[in-house]
């Protein structure tokens, strides 16, 4: 450009303009710096609807995510359900609430359960951190088990249909179910009966979610979605042991005199660590024969634990409502309330004696002085007929010794004084002692006179004592 073009420019730039009076040079400035601007604004625009779109991209996921591991209700579920058979209730936030932070709800070790560990397996439920009641229930944070959606359980459980089902309690229905990975597993539907669901399900989870025993059956995991409870256990595969003891069985029973004795131990073992082995104990409140499953090894697992009461060590507990099941329920409970470990004790010792006799503790078709078993045997062994209690469809009859020792433990559990029944721990001696003594016995072929004559004596001592005690509370 030449000078002379220069100088046009700048007289021309300098020109003023009918905006104002502004020089021309001013008002193209402005004009740039105003696209600027403008070009500025729409890419800022631009930058932040982008990214608007790729948060609302993750929050879709969190969103899918929680719903794969257990929403509050779930679409999915709604759809693979349907409405009819199994209405989900639309509840924003499930109403379990587990302060496992209390003391008197945290189940802890001790270094006494020898053959127990703490259950190790894990789920994303536990890992995500929710803030309580706001968003996920509490269960998430226990630490144990593993949650299952109820589409995963219907899967297994083959829609939850009448086939699947392998007993019905009081509180719910159990299906048979086996996961994607083959995993066996038995299903109780809790039933929603005012709030019954919510208590049965926080108690079991409270009292044996962490627990692991052989001889306790083991909580997997749980379900809870909607207004579904739904706790997951191993399954046990050979029933239990009130349909082997009183269903039809034929002549003879499969349960042999060891077998029984095997039973009982097992199940003293179970109990015992339930007692002695946990911080706060718990007190399972429902020992009966329909709760004790059995394996195809006829290995015993104590079930149902919807009834249990976590106590801190030394304490009873008061309840205007006495849980538990007629025949088993030891008297102080059933007439004060009052409720410590010595109910189970009680409970225990109604079971052996039916393991040991075959017959139901109440059962009013029998004949009259028969109905109550622990009336009848007390009578049976006060008359010297002690040997004549065995259950008839035993395919051998016990050694005369063995059968005694298990009935004085028997008699001993169901004391009426509450204080003189023998902790767990030292019944598991006495019948271990016992069990040790029959099998010698047996290896060798003899009896034992005069330990025998010993037993006998011992045997009329507790129970004369036993009815004296009784005459005495009666006054
Ligand atoms: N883990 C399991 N494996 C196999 N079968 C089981 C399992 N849990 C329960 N069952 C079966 O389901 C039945 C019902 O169990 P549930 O504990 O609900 O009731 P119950 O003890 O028979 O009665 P209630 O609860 O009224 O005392 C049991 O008797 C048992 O036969």
């Amino acid at each position: 450009m030449s000078v002379l073009d220069t100088a046009f420019v700048d007289t021309e730039l300098s020109n003023r303009t009918s905006i104002f009076g502004l020089h021309l040079w001013v008002v193209i400035g402005i004009i740039i710096g105003a696209l600027i601007v403008l070009i500025l604004f729409l890419m800022s625009l631009c930058i932040t609807a982008f990214r608007r779109r790729r948060s609302a991209g993750r929050k879709g996921k969190i969103r899918r995510a929680e719903s794969e591991i257990g929403p509050a209700v779930s679409k999915e579920i709604q759809e693979n359900t349907g409405a009819e058979q199994h209405p989900v209730v639309p509840q924003a936030v499930p109403e379990i609430q587990i302060d496992m932070g209390k003391v008197e709800h945290r189940v802890v070790f001790s270094d006494r359960g020898g053959s127990s560990g703490e259950s190790r397996a894990t789920s994303g439920a536990e890992t995500g951190s929710y803030g309580g009641t706001g968003s996920l229930p509490e269960v998430s944070h226990l630490g144990w088990g593993r949650w299952y959606t109820l589409r995963e359980l219907e899967a297994a459980c083959n829609g939850l249909s009448d086939e699947n089902v392998i007993g019905e309690g009081g509180y719910g229905i159990v299906y048979y179910g086996e996961l994607a990975d083959n995993t066996r597993i038995a299903v109780k539907n809790l039933l929603n009966n005012r709030g019954q669901a919510e208590k049965e399900f926080k108690v079991e989870v409270e009292a044996i979610g962490r627990v692991r025993h052989k001889n306790l059956v083991r909580l997997l995991g749980y379900c809870v979605e909607g207004a579904y409870r739904m706790l997951v256990y191993e399954y046990v595969d050979n029933g239990n042991l009130d349909q082997w003891l009183h269903g039809d069985v034929g002549e003879v029973s499969p349960l042999t005199w060891d077998i029984r004795v095997n039973i009982i131990i097992g199940t003293a073992k179970g109990l015992s660590y339930l007692h002695e082995g946990l911080e706060p104990k718990v007190v399972h409140r429902d020992i009966k024969s329909s709760n004790i499953l059995l394996d195809r090894h006829w290995h015993p697992k104590l079930s149902d634990f919807g009834l249990a009461k976590l106590l801190n060590s030394e304490s009873s507990y008061v309840t205007t409502r006495v849980m538990g099941t007629f025949g088993y329920v030891a008297p102080e409970y059933a007439c004060t309330g009052m409720l410590n470990e010595k109910s189970d004790v009680y409970s225990f010792g109604i079971l052996i004696m039916e393991i040991i006799t075959g017959k139901s503790p109440v059962d009013y078709s029998r004949p009259q002085g028969e109905v109550n078993l622990v009336e009848w045997l007390k009578t049976m062994v006060g008359n010297r007929k002690s040997e004549e209690v065995a259950d008839p469809k035993l395919p051998e009859r016990p050694a005369s010794k063995a059968l005694k020792r298990l009935l004085l433990v028997a008699l001993r559990c169901v004391d009426p004084d509450a204080h003189k029944r023998p902790k767990m721990g030292h019944v598991i001696h006495m019948l271990e002692s016992e069990d040790f003594l029959s099998r010698e016995e047996r290896r060798i072929g003899r009896n034992s006179s005069s330990s025998l004559r010993e037993d006998d004596h011992r045997f009329r001592e507790s129970i004369n004592k036993q009815s004296s005690d009784t005459e005495g509370d009666r006054r």
